[in-house]
């Protein structure tokens, strides 16, 4: 992926909770201008998502990522089909063996992939195996929905430390102020994704870019 540092994700609900209502046309024009790529979530039953908003962020020429849960190559073809440039995978989910295939699946349809994981020695293998990814380090369990950002922030340094110099870390999750995302990148991120804070307030957009000026990558 290229040109990531702010991604900006549309999600109008997340698993047992709503997020906030914006039409995605009004957030694409609100946030478009201070990011580099764009986060949609197109899973319909948890996060009220369709592939079909895909296409509005498409409009402002930035790259947009397909963000499903991943397991195989149907997904991936749907992502491709939407017009979509990049799409998510979590490393505990489909473990090793898949994301091997997956990422060569991944890469003959020209898609790049944002692999995610919520530990940082894992990230570190990943960026170290799967050159040119995008490796997403989650404040969020997955498995409890618990977001934990002080945690987050221990395991992006550990991958910072342990990983290629090149490594494409992006912070994931719980971030809803300037600072946050400053103290993430001050800890090795090249990019942080934030949905609801800023689905709540597009405005945040122009001050994370504020916050973190002169500090996010243009990788
Ligand atoms: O809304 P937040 O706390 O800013 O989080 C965004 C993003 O990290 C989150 O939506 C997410 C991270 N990994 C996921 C996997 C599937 C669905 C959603 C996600």
């Amino acid at each position: 992926m290229r040109g990531i540092a702010l991604i900006s994700e549309y999600k109008r609900c997340a698993p047992g909770r709503f997020v906030a209502y914006i039409e995605p046309w009004t957030y694409s024009s609100l946030v478009a201008g201070f990011s580099t790529a764009f986060s949609v979530l197109t899973e319909p039953y948890w996060f009220c998502g369709s592939p079909d908003i895909i296409q509005v962020f498409l409009e402002t020429g930035l790259p947009v990522l397909h963000k499903d849960f991943v397991v195989g190559r149907g997904q991936l073809l749907q992502a491709a089909c939407h017009g979509a440039s990049a799409a998510l995978v979590i490393l505990d989910t489909v473990g090793w063996r898949s994301l091997d295939n997956i990422y060569s699946q991944a890469r003959d349809m020209g898609l790049d992939l944002l692999v995610e994981t919520f530990r940082g020695g894992d990230a570190a293998a990943v960026a170290g195996s799967y050159p040119g990814v995008a490796v997403g380090i989650n404040s969020r369990d997955l498995s409890t929905l618990k977001v934990d950002y002080m945690r987050m922030l221990v395991e992006l340094e550990l991958a910072s430390s342990k990983g290629p110099g090149r490594a494409l870390y992006v912070a994931e999750s719980g971030i809803d102020a300037p600072d946050k995302a400053a103290e993430a990148v001050g800890r090795g991120a090249k990019a942080v994704l934030v949905g609801t804070a800023m689905m709540k307030k597009p405005e945040l957009a122009r001050e994370i870019i504020e916050a973190v000026k002169g500090r996010l990558s243009s990788v």
